[in-house]
């Protein structure tokens, strides 16, 4: 097999990104909250230790619904027939997905409900 440059290699990876994206609705929307999540990282000053277990929050969700994608199609090319591994390759990769995402909001509730608690509460003694 023929040596392919570093740009070459960059310019797959992002057409797999890409590919997520377009095809994948839960990866639309994990996208939308990671970039919700970091912009209330921002909002509401978190530290560093709380951006790390964020970051790695966000990249534990994106890594596996792009191994969920990869899996399905890998799948779906071999085996466009119903079979019981082809279930069992599938559901396993939706529950490496499944956990990625409780990790996640465990993280953010850990890291947020206390700063939008005392925003509430803060904006609640505004008005009164
Ligand atoms: N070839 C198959 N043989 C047996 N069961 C299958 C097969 N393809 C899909 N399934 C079952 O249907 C479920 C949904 O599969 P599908 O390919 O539609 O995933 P999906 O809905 O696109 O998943 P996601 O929501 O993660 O994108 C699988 O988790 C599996 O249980």
């Amino acid at each position: 097999m023929q040596v392919r440059s570093w740009g070459e290699t960059f310019r797959n990876a992002v057409e797999g990104l890409v590919y997520g994206l377009k095809t994948q609705r839960n990866l639309r929307v994990h996208t939308l909250a990671a970039v919700l999540a970091v912009f209330s990282g921002f909002f509401f000053g978190i530290s560093r230790t709380e951006w790390l277990f964020l970051l790695l929050a966000i990249a534990l969700v994106m890594i596996s619904e792009l191994l969920n994608t990869a899996i399905e199609a890998v799948v779906d090319l071999a085996s466009p027939q119903i079979h019981p591994l082809a279930k069992a390759a599938k559901d396993t990769a939706a529950g490496a997905v499944l956990l990625a995402a409780v990790f996640a909001v465990i993280t953010g509730v850990l890291i947020f409900y206390a700063p939008i608690i005392r925003s509430l509460r803060n904006l609640c003694i505004m008005w009164l």
